[in-house]
C-alpha cells in the first residue's frame, strides 16, 4: 500500500537551531492523523517540509508515493491551511475563492459549483460578496478553509483549522474532516485542542523538540499509560512533554528566545526564498 504521507529522517536547521530532527512517520489514506506538540516544537516547518513549501536539510518525504522535492508532481495533491489563511484584503469572499480556484485549473463551472455549497455549508453566503477586509476572523478562517478544500486534494494539512470559529461553525469544521476521511482524503491536522484530537485522530504524533517523542492511536496512548482509568489525551501530552523537559536533549538545551526566524514570512503558502 502506498502511505498518503510517509517521511524519513525529516530534518530541518535554520542556522545552528534544529527545528526538526530525523522525524519518520507514515501515516495511512483514509486517516486523520493527529500532530500534536507545545509552541515551537516543529509542528510548522514538518508541515512546510511536507507540503513542499520549505526544503528538507536532510531527509526526504513524499505524498502518495511522489516526492516532495518535485513540488509540480504533489501539487495537485496536496491542500493546506496554515494558521493564518492566505487571503487578499481587497478581493471579496467570493473573488478569492474564484482565484483559488483558477489556480488550480478547475472548470469554471465546478468551480462555481463548489464555491456556492461550500459558502452555504459554512453559512457565508450572504457575505460572499463583501471585501474581505471587513471580515472577522473566524469569516476568514471559513474562507481559508474552503479555498483549501476547493480542488479536493489527496492530502489535506490543517494548521489550527477551528481557530477563531464560533461553536457552530467549529463542529461544521469538525464534521467536514470527518466527512473528507470517508471519501478517502487523508487529514493531517494540527492543533491545541485535545478535544479536536481526540474526536477525529486515528493516530496521534506528538513532537517535542523537533522530536516524534510518541505516536499510537488515543486509546493506545491513553492505556500506555499507567494510570487510573479516565486519563486523557491532555494527561498524555503533559507527561511525554514533561518527561523531556526533565531530560533536555538537542534543542532543547538552547533558549528559544535567541532565535529569530529567517524568512521573515507574512504567507506561510509562498515556498522560502532559498527554495524557489
Ligand atoms: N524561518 C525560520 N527561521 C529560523 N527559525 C525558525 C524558522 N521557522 C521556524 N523556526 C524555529 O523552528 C522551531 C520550530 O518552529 P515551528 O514554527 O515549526 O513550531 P510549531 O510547533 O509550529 O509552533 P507553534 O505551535 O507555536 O505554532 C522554533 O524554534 C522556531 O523558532
Amino acid at each position: 500500500m502506498t502511505h498518503a504521507i510517509e517521511a524519513q529522517g525529516l530534518t530541518k536547521r535554520f542556522g545552528s537551531e534544529v527545528a526538526v530532527e530525523g522525524l519518520d512517520l507514515t501515516v495511512a489514506p483514509g486517516t486523520v492523523y493527529g500532530f500534536l506538540g507545545p509552541n515551537g516544537a516543529g509542528k510548522t516547518t514538518t508541515m512546510r517540509m511536507l507540503t513542499s513549501l520549505t526544503r528538507p536539510t536532510n531527509g526526504e518525504a513524499w505524498i502518495d508515493g511522489q516526492s516532495v522535492s518535485d513540488r509540480d508532481a504533489v501539487r495537485a495533491s496536496i491542500g493546506y491551511l496554515p494558521e493564518e489563511p492566505p487571503v487578499f484584503d481587497e478581493l471579496t469572499g467570493r473573488e478569492q475563492l474564484e482565484y483559488f480556484g483558477r489556480l488550480r485549473d478547475l472548470p469554471p463551472e465546478i468551480i462555481d459549483r463548489r464555491i456556492t455549497n461550500w459558502l452555504d455549508r459554512f453559512d457565508l453566503t450572504d457575505d460572499a460578496n463583501k471585501r474581505i477586509e471587513d471580515y472577522s476572523k473566524g469569516m476568514r478562517q471559513k474562507v481559508g478553509l474552503i479555498q483549501t478544500l476547493l480542488h479536493e486534494p489527496d492530502v489535506v494539512f490543517l494548521d489550527e483549522p477551528t481557530s477563531g470559529l464560533d461553536p457552530r461553525a467549529a463542529r461544521t469544521v469538525l464534521d467536514v474532516i470527518a466527512e473528507l476521511t470517508d471519501e478517502g482524503q487523508t487529514v493531517f491536522l494540527s492543533t491545541h485542542i485535545l478535544s479536536v484530537v481526540e474526536e477525529l485522530a486515528d493516530v496521534v504524533g506528538v513532537l517535542y523538540e523537533g522530536d516524534l517523542v510518541t505516536e499510537g492511536s488515543p486509546a493506545e496512548l491513553t492505556a500506555r499509560m499507567e494510570s487510573e482509568d479516565g486519563t486523557t489525551l491532555e494527561d498524555v501530552f503533559l507527561s511525554v512533554t514533561a518527561e523531556r523537559e526533565r531530560t533536555p536533549t538537542g534543542r532543547g538545551a538552547k533558549p528559544e528566545s535567541s532565535v529569530a526566524r529567517s524568512d521573515g514570512a507574512t504567507d506561510s503558502t509562498k515556498p522560502d526564498a532559498d527554495d524557489r
